[in-house]
């Protein structure tokens, strides 16, 4: 679990995280929502040590990052994983040497204790008999899972994904999604995800925090976000008129204003 509490930021005079406070679950799929500037990836810096806040707190299963001493700071960056926008691969490696450089960075372990650990994660994001190639040799999906290979490879306790979804069409982000969404259940991870993606949110949102101008506007889990009345937040998520048309429906439906068999018969009709 992380709990943040009244963190701020700013870069000069600019605020750009305003008193934010929430809980990130263990165990559940935690997104961060929020357009563009709104402050996602500078809290999310400021989650993974990149940024020091200016005031507030992070704690880590309750541990103060402020108070930790440099042995314990240490300890709980080995303890986090990253999956990057983009996958972020060494072009120049193979999938096996990508997946293994923090086992060498952060391990003493032989090459073959490496290797066993290496083809356990392949093998755990579908990816067997992957090790030799290199990533200009696999698509984008299949990169992703390298990410998320190497983002567990160390068993983390906490993952950071930065837009997953970015680059990949919507069948192949649904199963991204899932495997983080798997990963974090089956490893009870406190996971933290950076998206624009309104069906991650959908699909794997157990925890919403949607971010405006630097502060927290809204959070509640994805069975919530479809009712809410929050203006801005609405603005957001059904961006386009026929979004908002879709969900004035579902919300006469819900209602009982409308029967949507009705509209299922019309459809029928109107499509011969
Ligand atoms: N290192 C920095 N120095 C100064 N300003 C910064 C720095 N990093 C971010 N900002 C500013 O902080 C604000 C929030 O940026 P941030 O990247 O967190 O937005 P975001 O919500 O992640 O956007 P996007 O969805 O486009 O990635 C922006 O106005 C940005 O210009």
């Amino acid at each position: 679990m992380i709990d943040i509490k009244n963190i701020k930021k700013g870069f000069g005079e600019k605020v750009v995280i305003d008193d934010v406070s929430t809980t990130f679950k263990t165990g559940k799929c935690n997104l961060i929502i929020g357009t563009s500037g709104s402050g996602k990836t500078v809290l999310m810096k400021c989650l993974v040590g990149l940024f020091e806040p200016d005031s507030g707190e992070i704690c880590y299963d309750g541990m103060n990052f402020s108070e930790m001493n440099e042995d314990r700071r240490k300890e709980l960056r080995q303890s986090i994983g990253m999956l990057f926008q983009g996958s972020a691969l060494f072009d120049s490696m193979t999938v096996e040497q990508n997946i293994m450089f923090p086992l060498d960075m952060f391990t003493q372990n032989t090459l073959a204790e490496k290797l066993k650990r290496v083809n356990e994660v392949l093998h755990r994001v579908n990816l067997e008999g992957a090790n030799k190639k290199f990533p200009a040799e696999i698509s984008g999906g299949m990169k992703k899972r390298v990410g998320i290979a190497r983002a567990i490879v160390l068993n983390p306790k906490y993952l950071f994904c930065d837009e997953p979804n970015s680059g990949l069409d919507p069948q192949t982000s649904l199963l991204i999604d899932k495997l983080i969404k798997e990963i974090t259940v089956e490893y009870n991870i406190t996971t933290v995800i950076n998206t624009h993606d309104m069906n991650s949110v959908m699909e794997i949102g157990d925890h919403i925090m949607y971010m405006y101008q630097g502060h927290k506007e809204w959070e509640g889990t994805n069975k919530e976000i479809i009712f809410s009345k929050n203006k801005l937040l609405n603005d957001f998520i059904f961006a386009s008129e026929f979004l908002q048309d879709a969900k004035d429906l579902r919300m006469l439906e819900v209602k009982g204003k409308i029967d949507m068999r009705d509209i299922d018969e019309l459809n029928k009709q109107v499509d011969g």
